[in-house]
């Protein structure tokens, strides 16, 4: 059998005996594991992995890794290994199964900008001559394309089989969005760090953390899994930067603060310029001026925070920031799609109360007419920002229609009244396309009409289907219907 000692996976976790033993692979979900593979039995949000440990051996696994003791009915001939933490043992377990990764990694976490800043982070690398990739909600991209998958951080095994596949195909530089569930949860507790970034902290996630200090404990846990010394990426103007600064100054890295307040890349002036923006940053007793091509005082911080994280592996301050001015949005991040009548449609992905006021009030210079708002909310996911969202919508946008977003197991209609409460001026239609194709209809000249809460997504969850869905093509679709 072609595999791996279990000692060389797991070391010092397996009596001398079973460490020489030879073994397939690694599962942690008892339905994957083919002949011969070690299982680890997770303790997750909604079952105790340790209860399928015997359908484990049923389906060949030959070694158990767990947080309880050795099951009764376990067959002697399984080796078996109690831990403290399950979840870091598969995290380095995945990390020495896939041993080679990009030798610069850098990860980011923060409520919202995440997907912006890692791939503009690997859009600052390519322009700065390295071979760069970056991995999260959009999936694994490199200068050839993407490859989508569905977590924002990716399981260990997953991650580290990119990694190993990256770094073989070249990949010397990897830019990495470190979620909340994924740090939480040691996904990336394997990964060989250089630097990390804190963007900002707001309301997301509180049906997973108990309580916001909980949230950002989870989120500062990356400034634990950097080596001593590696650099820390914080943006200054953001709510939680002290006590993100706190922490890393705590654990003995040096900051690098961005930002109108920040300390070593100063945002002085920032100019619209239609849909581009002229920064004017001050570093090291110098002034550059560089013309960023997308929209937003956010996006200007996470476009710092990007040049930010190429500094701290190293670069260049001067080169990094002029890079700033080949930046390319992500898709569904305040994308322009197209026009009708003289109204402009544009689709986001914000789908948190924090991203929904930051979007509405970037593009709200930007509609001479009315500023109009067609959003919804996941279902099976933090519930406390239903109400928190349809009010910003109602304040923000002039007309704002509630609609479907992802319902997954629950009923789609009950997520929007938990909306509609907030506001009697939230208009209310079901099916997204329809909603969609009601608001390019009402666009007249001068008028704006944001999409939010999907933005690159390709399907709609309902139930435990994934329906093809594009709010790219239904706008397309509406706008091609409805050109006046
Ligand atoms: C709540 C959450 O984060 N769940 C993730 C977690 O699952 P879990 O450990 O809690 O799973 P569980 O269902 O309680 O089961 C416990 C264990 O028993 C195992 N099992 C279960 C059934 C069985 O028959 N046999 C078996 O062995 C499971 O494989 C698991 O190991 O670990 C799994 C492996 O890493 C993830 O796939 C799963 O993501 C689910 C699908 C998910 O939707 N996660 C979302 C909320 C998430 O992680 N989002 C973040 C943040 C997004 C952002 O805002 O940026 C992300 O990084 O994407
Ligand atoms: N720095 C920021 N501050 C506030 N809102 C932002 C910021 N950056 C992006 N946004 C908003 O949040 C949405 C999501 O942005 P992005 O995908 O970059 O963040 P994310 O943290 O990766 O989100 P997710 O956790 O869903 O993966 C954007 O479409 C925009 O609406
Ligand atoms: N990574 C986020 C994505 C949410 C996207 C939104 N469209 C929704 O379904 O709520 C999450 O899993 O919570
Ligand atoms: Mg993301």
């Amino acid at each position: 059998m072609t595999g791996y000692r279990l000692g060389d996976l797991f070391p010092e976790m397996f009596e001398t005996e079973a460490a020489s033993q030879q073994v397939h692979g690694v599962a942690f979900d008892s339905r994957k594991v083919t002949g011969d593979d070690v299982f680890v039995a997770l303790a997750g949000a909604k079952a105790d992995g340790a209860r399928f440990i015997m359908d484990a051996v049923g389906h060949g696994a030959v070694a158990v890794v767990s947080g309880g003791p050795r099951p009764a009915d376990l067959p002697a001939g399984v080796a078996f290994a109690q831990v403290e933490d399950p979840r870091l043992a598969l995290a380095l377990a995945a990390a020495n199964i896939h041993p080679r990764q990009p030798r610069t990694i850098v990860a980011v976490t923060g409520t919202s900008g995440k997907s912006s800043v890692a791939d503009f982070t690997r859009q600052i690398f390519q322009a700065l001559g390295h071979e760069a990739a970056s991995v999260g909600t959009i999936g694994v991209v490199t200068s050839k394309g993407a490859d989508y998958g569905s977590l924002t951080t990716p399981d260990p095994l997953s991650l580290h089989a990119s990694f190993d596949r990256l770094a073989g195909e070249g990949i010397t530089h990897l830019a990495m969005e470190a979620s909340s569930h994924g740090l939480d949860q040691r996904r990336l507790d394997g990964v060989r760090l250089s630097a990390g970034a804190f963007l900002n902290l707001g309301r997301d996630h509180l049906d997973y953390h108990p309580s916001v200090e909980e949230y950002l404990a989870a989120k500062l846990r990356l400034w634990e899994l950097l080596p001593d010394g590696a650099p820390v990426v914080i943006n200054r103007d953001e709510p939680y930067a002290d006590a993100a600064a706190e922490a890393a100054a705590m654990a003995g890295h040096p900051i690098i603060g961005i930002g109108r307040k920040g300390e070593t890349l100063t945002l002085l002036r920032n100019e619209r310029d239609g849909f581009s923006q002229r920064l004017t940053v001050g570093f090291d007793g110098q002034e550059l001026s560089v013309a960023l091509p997308l929209v937003g005082d956010f996006m200007a911080g996470n476009a710092l925070v990007a040049a930010g994280l190429a500094i701290a592996t190293g670069e260049d301050k001067a080169a990094s920031l002029r890079a700033i001015s080949g930046l390319i949005g992500v898709a569904g991040r305040l994308e322009r799609i197209g026009e009708a009548n003289g109204g402009l449609v544009v689709v986001d992905y914000a789908h948190k109360p924090d991203a929904l006021a930051a979007v509405l009030t970037t593009l709200r210079p930007y509609a001479t007419g009315r500023l109009i708002c067609v959003f919804g909310c996941g279902g099976d996911r933090d519930k406390g920002k239903r109400p928190l969202m349809g009010a910003i919508a109602a304040e923000k946008a002039d007309i704002a229609i509630v609609t479907d977003d992802n319902p997954r197991s629950e009923d789609p209609a009950t997520i929007r009244a938990e909306i509609m409460t907030a506001s009697p001026r939230l208009q209310e239609i079901g099916d997204r396309e329809e909603a969609i194709r009601a608001a390019v209809k009402m666009l007249k000249a001068g008028d704006l009409l944001v999409v939010a809460g999907k933005g690159h997504e390709s399907g709609q969850i309902i139930g435990d289907r994934t329906l093809p869905f594009s709010d790219h093509d239904v706008v397309r679709k509406a706008l091609s219907e409805f050109q006046g």
